[in-house]
């Protein structure tokens, strides 16, 4: 049989990958060795738990301008010379992994351990141009010193120490035009660093920092002096906020977190912290803002939520952790259980991140709807911020999540004066009422004028009035709500009028039929039928749709930019006569005397129909020109 062999590696090109290939932000070198310092720390309290207390450690940034060295020191369990050997030396060597599969296997409580790959401590080259590592074991005597240029391999030599820890030494590289290596001396990017990615560290990061501070003995008096001090300073808040109890956090601290971390500079209005355990378990806080963000709705807003591993931050705008239609909703989420990428920067399994957002996704919309039954005043105002995201979340996906969002959708009604729910409006429909009647348009006050509107309210319907453009959408795919279909009421048939009412008009479109003939006629190809109307109480005509496109969506249609076909698709246009309103009985009267003025009377109907629906008409002068001529006449 064949002899197997192992593969060899270049390792100075291995090295090279490593350290140019991986990462794409230079400035996580600092996260990486933190998170390192971080693992040390936990595998000493491990090691001796029961006799030592989380105080007694820290992780100490010190940074030296003239030297251009930056030094990271930890007090936890150090490296041995052949750990040294064995974790630096080698490529994708993690004695963290090992440590943890080791607790692991002797089923002792999970230690929260960062490291995995062991890659994460060659990011320091990406600064340095030397990097020395000063350690000494827990229990061991003598300190060893590795140093490598990242390049020609490494030395290991004996070295001393007072105690137990790790001291990572870092010269780092010259600056050039790209790079500016000397920012990782300043204190105000390091505190950043920290803050950004290093911030829930369960232990101090400590740095010795410069203030200026008010001399003691000028503190009362008129002209105080001032004097730099050098102060020890906690750089990180060790504790997640989202890691404590709820009942011991208060709403001004959820509140003051918001405004810190998503840059707003308003409160939340809603704030939603909750933890799921099972196959990915994760901790959520998440807000919804009390207003549109600024850029909500330009093209690059970018949704999404941060993302934590252990507290650890990983990324900014986690977009697979929301659905499209909840991109209003800040915040975070940390999980133990991601598998990420090496660079920490993606994570490798987005079915992970799938089952995070549908939890997500349903926990936010149960916490709406209870918002909506118990909270209608805030819902509301929830609703006028963000309501859009809901509809298009109907229409989203051909539909395939309308049940999801439809009993979380408002409308204004005719009836109440105010928005309802669609079960709100099916609840209190008349008793042989088969549809859900809604008629769209600019506003509710322009709404509210229309004839139809003043029909089905005087008979005593109600209507939804839509002012939406994305109404009709949210309509068509809805297609029916609790069994009752929805129905625009300015288009097609209206079953309004009892058996008597329906035969009453039936006969007296018999006895006009060709007076609404003659009228279509005169028309010409403007409308495709003049008909007697049910939907008219006061007004004297209106005009409708046939079924298929309503007027609504022709106009969304026509105000679609760019070179878009859709725009020159046109609803049917039917105009419809009040039988009852005294224009009728003109028509009738002229229709026997003069023909040639019902085509007048009919143009100047069409055109007022036009007018009352809200479109152009085609020729204003004509118009106006009838309106005198037809005044003048009537007062002759
Ligand atoms: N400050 C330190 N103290 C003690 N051991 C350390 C320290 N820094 C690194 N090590 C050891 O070196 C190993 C390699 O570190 P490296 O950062 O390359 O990888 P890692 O932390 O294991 O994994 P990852 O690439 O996921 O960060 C670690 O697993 C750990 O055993």
């Amino acid at each position: 049989m064949a002899r197997k062999k192992q593969f060899k590696a270049e390792s100075k090109r291995l090295l090279d990958l490593m350290i140019n290939s991986i990462y794409t932000h230079k400035e996580i070198f600092l996260r990486e060795l933190i998170s390192n310092a971080s693992d040390a720390i936990d595998k000493y309290y491990y090691e001796h738990a029961g006799h030592v207390s989380p105080d007694e450690f820290s992780i100490r940034i010190e940074a030296n301008k003239e030297a251009r060295t930056l030094t990271i020191t930890d007090n936890g369990i150090g490296m041995s010379k052949e750990e040294l050997e064995e974790n630096l030396g080698t490529i994708a060597k993690s004695g963290s992994l090992a440590f943890k599969e080791q607790i692991e296997d002797e089923s002792k409580s999970d230690v929260d351990i960062i490291g995995q790959f062991g890659v994460g401590f060659y990011s320091a080259f990406m600064v340095a141009k030397d990097v020395v590592v000063i350690s000494k074991k827990d229990g061991e005597d003598m300190a060893y010193r590795w140093q490598s240029d990242g390049e020609s391999g490494y030395t290991i030599e004996e070295a001393q120490m007072d105690s137990h820890g790790s001291q990572i030494i870092l010269t780092l590289k010259e600056n050039t035009d790209n790079d500016k290596y000397s920012q990782y001396l300043e204190t105000y990017e390091l505190k950043e660093l920290v803050r950004k990615y290093s911030d829930y560290i369960r232990y101090p990061i400590k740095m010795n920092v410069e203030t200026s501070k008010i001399k003691e003995e000028t503190k009362d008096s008129d002209k105080p002096e001032y004097e730099t001090v050098i102060e020890d300073q906690t750089l990180n808040s060790m504790v997640p906020l989202w890691k404590r109890q709820k009942s011991q956090i208060t709403q001004e601290e959820y509140n003051q977190f918001y405004k810190d971390h998503f840059f707003d500079y308003q409160d939340p209005q809603r704030v939603i912290h909750f933890s799921v355990e099972g196959n990915v378990s994760f901790t959520a806080l998440l807000y919804i803002p009390s207003h549109v963000p600024q850029g909500f709705y330009n093209q690059d807003y970018k949704k999404g939520l941060q993302l934590y591993c252990k507290g650890v931050f990983i990324m900014d705008h986690a977009e697979d952790l929301l659905p499209d239609s909840l991109r209003f909703v800040k915040g975070l989420v940390d999980s133990q259980d991601l598998s990420l990428n090496i660079s920490r920067e993606m994570l490798q399994h987005d079915h992970q991140l799938k089952a995070i957002a549908g939890r997500i996704e349903k926990k936010v919309l149960s916490e709406l709807a209870s918002m909506l039954t118990k909270e209608r005043e805030e819902y509301e105002k929830f609703w006028k911020e963000f309501g859009i995201n809901l509809k298009f979340g109907v229409y989203n996906n051909y539909g395939m999540d309308k049940d999801k969002f439809q009993d979380l959708l408002l409308f204004y009604s005719s009836k109440e004066q105010k928005l309802v729910t669609l079960n709100e409006y099916v609840n209190r429909m008349k008793e042989d009422q088969k549809e859900i009647y809604y008629v769209s348009g600019k506003d509710v006050e322009l709404i509210d004028k229309l004839p139809i509107v003043q029909t089905l309210k005087n008979k005593g319907f109600e209507v939804l009035y839509l002012c939406d453009e994305v109404d009709e959408f949210v309509m068509n795919t809805l297609m029916n709500y609790r069994e009752k279909t929805f129905k625009n009421a300015t288009q097609g048939d209206l079953d309004l009028n009892t058996e008597e009412e329906k035969k009453e008009l039936e006969k007296t479109k018999e006895e006009n039929k060709d007076l609404l003939e003659f009228m279509k006629e005169s028309l010409q190809d403007k409308v495709s039928e003049v008909k007697l109307s049910n939907r008219l109480s006061e007004d004297p005509v209106c005009l409708t749709a046939g079924e298929g496109l309503s007027f609504e969506m022709e106009k969304v249609f026509a105000n679609m930019p760019g070179d878009n076909p859709m725009g020159e698709m046109k609803a049917t246009r039917i105009l419809e006569i009040n039988p009852d309103h005294p224009i009728f009985a003109t028509l009738k009267d002229l229709y026997a005397k003069d023909k040639e003025k019902v085509k007048e009377v009919a143009d100047v109907l069409y055109d007022q129909a036009l007018l009352i629906e809200g479109f152009p008409i085609e020729d204003p002068i004509a118009y106006s020109r009838k309106i005198c001529e037809l005044l003048v006449d009537n007062h002759k």
